[in-house]
């Protein structure tokens, strides 16, 4: 069992982003470890750190490049022992991680839809043509276009609170947020309606919390083993493994989900032009424990599908 367990002298660490979505999905986690090893809240500390991601908030994620941008600096605070442990939302993070980490706990998955977000309109089929379309998601754009070609994409970045103030100025007809963050914020009433992954797959590891920490470290191995939830960890498996099979990263547009049901995994994947031109779908089934297996062997049927410069700009 756990020696050491922290105390309010000597608490664990944990690192985050500080908007109020990273910090309500830190608190989850406090929580959660807080309840299973009965210590006070005064044996966690909540810290902190600014990433490059949150720096740079006038240009275009895919121009500052690269999808470590909302976590180099918390991995390097972690990997000098600032701090113990670090709280991801699932869906932003790299397939892998630096020498010396290991993200391996995930918390119960929320909500994996997209929400759909407008003051004016209930769904995108009413808006009319030249409506404005406000996403930074490669993704969602690839997504939107694909289905209405005749609508407007603009840049919409920020977060949550940002977005929403947007709307409300007018910048965009509409945008889409993640379900989960919208339910983890308590702001669900700003749905219109979630959309169904069969219209809209969400993307990767949408709606999962991952909790990352330092490979030596086995005290903080103990304490999350704990909290670690499977179904969650599997899913997330075969995901992941069909996104890093794919060299998935921001720039490009591609989506995947993953559901249990009995002993069975399915898997369902999309990959888009960026300029949502073109959408390949695929799905299939596996034993939960080859979900990754399946995860590259889609990746691999739709790469073959989709041939050289499929993900190449042209818009
Ligand atoms: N890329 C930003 C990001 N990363 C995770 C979430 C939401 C929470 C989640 O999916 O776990 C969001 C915002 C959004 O897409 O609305």
């Amino acid at each position: 069992m756990t020696r050491d367990l922290p105390t309010p002298t000597e608490p664990l660490k944990i690192g985050t982003r500080g908007s109020p979505l990273a910090l309500a999905q830190a608190y989850e986690t406090r929580n959660r470890l807080s309840a299973a090893f009965d210590l006070p809240e005064e044996a966690f500390e909540i810290v902190v750190i600014k990433t490059t991601g949150d720096r740079i908030i006038d240009r275009p994620l895919k121009e500052i490049g690269g999808k470590g941008l909302f976590t180099r600096e918390i991995e390097q605070a972690m990997l000098i022992g600032e701090i113990d442990i670090a709280v991801h939302s699932m869906k932003d993070m790299p397939v892998l991680q630096p020498e010396g980490l290991l993200l391996d706990t995930y918390l119960p998955r929320e909500d994996v839809r997209d929400a759909f977000v407008s003051p004016s309109v209930k769904n995108l089929a009413d808006l009319p043509a030249g409506a404005k379309v406000g996403t930074s998601s490669l993704r969602r754009k690839a997504q939107v276009l694909v289905a209405y070609p005749q609508l407007e994409v603009v840049e919409f970045r920020g977060n949550v609170q940002t977005r929403l103030k947007k709307l409300d100025d007018g910048v965009a007809a509409c945008t889409f947020l993640a379900m989960a963050g919208l339910n983890r914020l308590g702001r669900s009433e700003v749905a219109q309606c979630a959309i169904e992954p069969e219209v809209m797959l969400p993307a990767v590891a949408q709606g999962a919390i991952g909790i990352e920490r330092r490979a030596d470290d086995s005290r903080a191995a103990d304490m999350l083993a704990a909290i670690h939830h499977t179904e969650t960890g599997e899913r997330l498996a075969a995901e992941r493994a069909f996104l890093a099979a794919l060299d998935g990263s921001c720039e490009t547009p591609i989506a995947g989900l993953a559901e249990l049901s009995g002993g069975t995994l399915r898997l369902r994947g999309e990959i888009l032009r960026p300029d949502g031109s073109e959408s390949l779908s695929d799905e299939g089934t596996a034993l939960i424990e080859d979900g990754a297996q399946l995860g590259r062997e889609m990746a691999a049927r739709l790469l073959a599908r989709a041939g050289d410069g499929f993900f190449d700009w042209r818009a």
